[in-house]
């Protein structure tokens, strides 16, 4: 299967013939409205004008949606601000930092066309043009008020002359400027729409990425030359422009479940991608339904992402696990599809070792069981069964990331620390490796579980590994539930066996924080159950936010799998003046050199060439100069054995 980013609406327009694009100014160039932030600048500090801001707010608002008429809303705020030209100065360096994400973006496309975007604004020139001069717009290029100043150096009124200071002034406005060849307007306000309605444009976007106004959006249904658009992308994209993205991000879904961190719903949105949250998990069902038309799906260690679900996954390109583990996620069957998969192997790796070091110590004091007893009004101030963790011995199962960081920390609390792992490990510090798994379990007072959730893990503490260990020990379980036979936990804690024992993970856990906990361990004493939130801090979740969304983000806008757990990992630079094929498939025989011959059909010019395999994918990364044919990237996505195609600009 392949996937297709098609832009039918760019075919039909012919790439020569270039559009002039008119940009409003407030709330479309720049996120704001000028006056609202000039108000703000003015008055915030001063309690008596506090109510000027809201009043500049209203004018501003009633204008925007056609409530009440332009010139009179403006003559009005004019009147209210009273600005000097220093005070405009300030507004400018505010005003640079508050232009929209998606212009800002594609600022490259700005300074490559100029005299192709030009500006038209209610707003005052004296501003205006400072803030797009750093994107190649000239002055002569922006239509916008003037202010006129007083002998004090303060304004008091807007220029009379100027057809923009009237109702229904950009139609006018416009209508008198040099433009030859088609007109395109962009803007969030009714005054925008007024352009194309008055004839003075070819086509219409209602921007909306800033401020969505119903009355605009509204008079746009119906009309087959207006558009309601998300992100200054889609324009780009739509008028034949060479922005920097083949395919508008906006029309690439992103849905993020469980509650990620809000940095990586805001790393998405930045960069202009369509996302969508949800704060729990999704059962199978719900998500099979959700994961429809979605490019890019993100959760955590509650969803399930299954075989099923991958077959009613038509667009998906990657999945993220905002955590550690993979095991809930089918791993073969994503690289069945060519879909990677990313995690944040590191991000929480401290916050768990913290808890267990924690939870070592309030194990070994019988601090959690006094507290209970304090909660109930007993006072028992007794040392008895009350010991220090110095020379005790810690016992580490699985010294991976989160193992050998708790060998650190166990040490400098002056633990002795023994594991066992698997896999060949570089051992820190003092610790020792053991190489019976039995042996270490007879040796331990502390044992902490760390492998990861592989299937074969399934109950590797049991009722004979339990058994094995010295009578009184403790134990710790912060990696996955199902390695754990809870049964024989709770018969090991209940004969005393174990004398005490924290669980964070669970074989079956609630998914949502409304679902109910059930399990065989809960009501035992000197057991402290926590609701896997091993990782779950502040920092980490943070962490995992940036971590994970920046795998995903650099995948999607350049084809790079580092840290992927299933792609062959390929570290990949910005696509900057060159077109980039991203080429995922089965690792079969013939598929490069079919590739290679299609290249050298249609003469492309290969600048970098990247292949790479693993035991079932081939990943294939080609970047080509500007000139290439839209039936070579036909010839590419039909090659045998190819599972996803994409090619970036
Ligand atoms: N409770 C939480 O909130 C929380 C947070 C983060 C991670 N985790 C879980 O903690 C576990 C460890 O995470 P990590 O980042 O250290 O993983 P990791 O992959 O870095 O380390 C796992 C280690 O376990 C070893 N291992 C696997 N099976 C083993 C076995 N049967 N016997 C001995 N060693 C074995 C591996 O060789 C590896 O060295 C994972 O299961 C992860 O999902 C839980
Ligand atoms: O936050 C989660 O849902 C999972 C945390 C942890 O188990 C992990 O795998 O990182």
């Amino acid at each position: 299967m392949t996937t297709t980013l098609e832009n039918p609406v760019a075919d039909k327009i012919q790439a020569a013939v270039l559009p002039t694009i008119v940009l409003d100014f407030d709330s479309t160039f720049t996120q704001v409205e000028a006056l609202d932030i000039l108000a703000e600048q003015l008055f915030s500090s001063d309690p008596a004008r506090l109510t000027d801001i809201t009043a500049i707010k209203d004018l501003t608002d009633l204008a925007m949606s056609g409530e009440i008429s332009f010139a009179e809303a403006l003559q009005r705020r004019v009147q209210i601000l009273k600005p000097t030209k220093a005070d405009l100065e300030g507004l400018v360096e505010t005003l640079k930092g508050l232009v929209s994400a998606s212009v800002a973006r594609n600022k490259e496309a700005f300074l490559r066309h100029p005299g192709k975007f030009r500006i038209i604004s209610g707003g005052f020139h004296d501003f205006i043009a400072p803030v797009v001069a750093e994107y190649g717009i000239r002055p002569e290029h922006i239509l916008a008020n003037r202010l006129v100043f007083g002998d004090d150096g303060i304004a008091v009124s807007v220029d009379q002359g100027n057809p923009l200071s009237k109702d229904g002034g950009k139609v006018v406005a416009l209508q008198g400027w040099d433009i030859t060849g088609p007109v395109v307007m962009v803007g969030d306000g009714w005054t925008d729409f007024e352009v194309y309605k008055g004839g003075a444009a070819d086509r219409f976007y209602a921007f909306v990425e800033n401020v969505k106004r119903e009355k605009v959006v509204q008079a746009t249904h119906g009309i087959e030359a207006a558009q309601v658009v998300v992100s200054f992308d889609e324009v780009l994209h739509n008028e034949g422009f060479e922005g920097r993205y083949s395919f508008p991000r906006s029309r690439l879904k992103v849905l993020l479940l469980e509650n990620v961190h809000p940095t990586a719903i805001q790393a998405f949105r930045e960069e202009g991608y369509d996302v969508t949250t949800v704060k729990g998990a999704l059962d199978e069902d719900d998500l099979i339904d959700a994961i429809q038309g979605v490019h890019i799906l993100g959760i955590r260690s509650k969803t399930t992402v299954t075989q099923k679900v991958l077959d009613a996954a038509d667009k998906l390109l990657a999945v993220g696990a905002f955590c550690i583990g993979t095991n809930q996620i089918d791993l073969k069957g994503c690289s069945k599809k060519g879909i990677a998969v990313f995690n944040a192997p590191y991000s929480n790796t401290r916050s768990v070792v913290e808890m267990v070091m924690g939870l070592t110590v309030i194990l070994t004091r019988n601090i959690y069981d006094k507290s209970i007893q304090m909660h109930t009004g007993k006072w028992d101030k007794s040392a008895t069964g009350a010991h220090e963790v110095r020379n005790k011995t810690i016992g580490i199962i699985g010294y991976g990331a989160i193992g050998s960081q708790l060998s650190i920390l166990a040490e400098a609390f002056g633990m002795r620390v023994i594991y066992y792992d698997v896999a060949e490990k570089l051992t820190l510090g003092n610790a020792r490796r053991y190489r019976s798994l039995d042996a270490l379990l007879a040796e331990v007072d502390v044992l902490s579980i760390h492998v990861d959730g592989r299937a074969e893990n399934k109950n590797l503490m049991g009722a004979a590994q339990f058994a094995k260990m010295k009578d009184g020990a403790l134990f710790i379980n912060l990696s996955r539930g199902h390695v754990v036979d809870i049964d024989a936990l709770a018969q090991a804690l209940k004969s005393g066996k174990i004398y005490g024992a924290a669980v964070d993970v669970f074989p079956e856990e609630p998914r949502t924080n409304d679902d109910p906990f059930v399990s065989p361990l809960t009501g035992i004493k000197n057991l402290i159950l926590t609701p896997h939130i091993g990782g779950s801090t502040e920092e980490a979740q943070e962490a995992i936010g940036e971590f994970a969304s920046e795998r995903l983000l650099n995948f999607l806008n350049r084809g790079d799998t580092t840290f992927s757990v299933n792609m062959p990992n390929v570290q990949l630079s910005e696509v900057e003046g060159r077109h980039r094929f991203l080429h995922i498939h089965q690792n079969v025989p013939g598929v490069m050199a079919a590739i290679n011959n299609i290249i050298a059909k249609y003469n492309l010019n290969i600048l970098a060439q990247h292949l790479k395999t693993n035991e079932s994918l081939g990943y294939v990364i080609v970047d080509v100069d500007r000139g290439y044919s839209k039936e070579a990237l036909e010839e590419l996505k039909a090659v045998t054995g190819t599972l996803k195609f994409r090619s970036l600009t």
